[in-house]
């Protein structure tokens, strides 16, 4: 049996004659943490208010849990769990209050299961605050925590670490991380930012202007990674050339006043003493850039490092 718990199949918008979304499909699994990464303006936050029925597709579909969002709606959606605008809370309540408060809308919530959520996202502690004394941080969690309430299977999260510090930041990516791990719910997370996401995610899918350019896992991106770029300054700068070339299986190359070429990690200590046993002098050796940021700077540009 397949573990897809959201399949997309051929989605399209357009908006005044405009394509913004150009036949998107893919599938989204139990426990894997899913990041939907694209520069500003590709076509995420579009993509994601469709998944949850927010805004209607000109052609295709969502399938969640076997149930269409465009013909069954309802069923579609009641395993969905989503923090797509600013989630609505208020300030002068607690914590709890705020949770207890929301778990009224929602049917068949047990006063267990808002313990359960408060635990989840590492709230007990200040959950009888008010909520005007959180962090932002802390909001997104209590946030997440109400989405949770119903026990989706697919939870979404639009730019779920925007706005926050660095701490808050990893706070969030360790709770996200857990919330796949032990409830086994699937997790899409949009961003622009690909360190981020290859931290937090278990599989990156990459879209540019409405169009899915590049899916893979993560594990598999990064041991393509492993070959860096690496500028060394050495003297003489010919000599060091020619034994270069003897030990490296790619080009090296002559840049200003400096050598570059591609090699792992691991094998740098071997190549400089080499090149000092060879009566070499070596000023400087730094590695430039991995090939995986290489690889999605090419495919959507600057804008995708911070
Ligand atoms: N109602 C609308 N009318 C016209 N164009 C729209 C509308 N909504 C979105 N767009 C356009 O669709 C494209 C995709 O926008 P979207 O907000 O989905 O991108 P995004 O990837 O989420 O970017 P961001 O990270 O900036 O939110 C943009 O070019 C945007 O200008």
């Amino acid at each position: 049996m397949s573990k897809a718990v959201m399949q997309l199949k051929n989605l399209k918008k357009t908006i005044k004659n405009k394509p913004i979304i150009k036949g998107l499909d893919f599938e989204i699994n139990s426990g894997e943490v899913f990041g939907f990464l694209g520069p500003n303006g590709a076509g995420k936050t579009t993509t994601i208010r469709m998944m949850v029925g927010l805004m209607s597709m000109t052609d295709g579909d969502v399938i969640i849990k076997g149930h269409s969002v465009k013909n069954d709606y309802k069923k579609a959606v009641q395993h969905v769990g989503g923090i797509v605008e600013n989630p609505e809370m208020y300030p002068f309540m607690s914590g709890r209050k705020n949770l207890i408060h929301y778990s009224r809308m929602v049917p068949g919530v047990t006063k267990e299961r808002i313990e359960e959520v408060i635990k989840l996202v590492g709230l007990e502690k200040r959950v009888n605050d008010k909520v005007s004394k959180y962090s932002l941080g802390m909001r997104q969690r209590l946030g997440i925590a109400q989405a949770l309430l119903h026990k989706p299977s697919i939870l979404i999260l639009d730019e779920p670490t925007n706005g926050l510090d660095p701490s808050g930041i990893r706070e969030i990516r360790a709770y996200i991380r857990r919330l796949a791990a032990e409830e086994g719910v699937a997790v899409i997370v949009s961003s622009h930012i690909l360190s981020e996401m290859e931290m937090m995610c278990d599989r990156i899918g990459i879209i540019k202007n409405g169009e899915l350019i590049s899916i893979q896992s993560v594990n598999d991106a990064l041991q393509q990674s492993e070959k860096k770029e690496v500028s060394l300054e050495a003297e003489p700068m010919a000599e060091a050339q020619t034994i270069l070339n003897e030990v490296i299986e790619g080009d090296v190359q002559q840049n200003k006043d400096a050598l570059t070429f591609t090699v792992t990690r691991e094998e740098i200590p071997g190549i400089i003493a080499r090149l000092v046993s060879r009566e070499i002098d070596v000023y400087s050796v730094t590695v430039t850039r991995s090939t995986l940021e290489d690889k999605f700077l090419d495919l959507i540009g600057e804008g995708a490092i911070e």
